[in-house]
């Protein structure tokens, strides 16, 4: 049994189809993704999933069971991190995730566990309103898995984090996943994306537009391979008449030169003994993204 399944879901506001007949699965224990820009309809496909709100049409299956209406019977298993997280007034971030805790039956032995797992132990007697902005969604996020649940939502987990917090957020989540939780996350990051997911879904306008795996997305683009020479090289022109190379660009970090067949290039350089110092560079996610819009990617 997948653990979600979303079929022909829309969600409209007036003329607005924030989301736009979408169909999905996610396999237990799959790290799935959605990624799209501002307004791309990413929280609003989430927040139905999740039993928050409910669909103009469509039909969603989460672990088996519907989750509207308000299914209680789901929310022991399922953990949501919310983009706008709304703390207890007035309490610590260590009675933040105690309170989280009874509320589950948690022990508060594994509250404080994940103070130390989501790097906050020594802000423990801090109260919430005073934490910073990664802090506060660092702590979002340990109140989200704190009882353990089998499946896990986040909401631009890594939206205002720092870059070291961010990798140490990413190990956390690889992890909880290595461990077989289910994890879906949203994301402007393409990296990101690109790092932890099985299955990405790009979504535009209320549409997923492609998706597959990061990997077979690139593939499936089957975009040119671009080499960055750090050393100057004596004839462009001779360059450009390599089999494969459909063009030669100036740029400040040296000479770009785009191929479809690296692998002559490559063989070309070397035997004019300029592979020293190149930067060789694949597609990307943002070049998907780019193919299937038209526009470049604008978190
Ligand atoms: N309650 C609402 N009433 C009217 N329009 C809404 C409502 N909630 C969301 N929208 C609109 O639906 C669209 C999709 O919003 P959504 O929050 O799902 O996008 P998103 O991809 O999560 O964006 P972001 O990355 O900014 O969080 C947006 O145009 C938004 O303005």
């Amino acid at each position: 049994m997948p653990a979600i399944e979303v079929s022909g879901l829309s969600m409209h506001y007036g003329d607005l189809r924030a989301v736009d007949d979408v169909s999905f699965t996610v396999a237990e224990g799959e790290f799935f993704g959605i990624l799209g820009p501002n307004g791309a309809g990413k929280t609003t496909t989430l927040e139905i999933i999740e039993g928050l709100r409910r669909p103009t049409s469509g039909e969603v299956r989460l672990l088996g069971e519907s989750p509207w209406p308000r299914n209680a019977s789901l929310l022991p298993r399922i953990g949501v991190q919310l983009q706008a997280s709304a703390f207890f007034e007035r309490l610590t971030a260590r009675e933040q995730l105690h309170t989280f805790a009874s509320l589950y039956g948690v022990p508060g032995r594994a509250a404080d566990e994940w103070l130390e797992r989501v790097g906050l132990a020594d802000k423990a007697d801090t109260r919430a309103e005073q934490l910073s902005g990664g802090q506060a969604q660092r702590l979002s996020i340990a109140c989200a898995l704190v009882h353990d649940p089998e499946l896990v939502f986040l909401d631009e987990p890594t939206a205002a984090l720092d870059p070291q917090a961010r990798r140490n957020l990413w190990d956390l989540l690889s992890s909880l996943n290595d461990s077989g939780r289910t994890v879906v996350l949203t994301t402007h990051y393409m990296d990101e994306a690109e790092t932890l997911c099985d299955r990405v879904g790009i979504m535009d306008s209320g549409r997923i537009l492609r998706l597959d795996t990061p990997s077979a997305l690139v593939r499936g683009l089957d975009a040119p391979t671009r080499v960055v020479l750090a050393h100057r090289v004596d004839d462009v022109a001779e360059v450009a008449d390599v089999p494969g190379v459909e063009r030669v660009d100036e740029a400040p970090e040296g000479l770009v030169v785009t191929s479809s067949q690296p692998a002559a290039l490559l063989a070309w350089l070397a035997r004019h003994e300029a592979l020293e110092g190149i930067q060789v560079r694949g597609a990307t996610l943002e070049d998907v993204f780019l193919d299937l819009t038209g526009r470049e990617y604008r978190a």
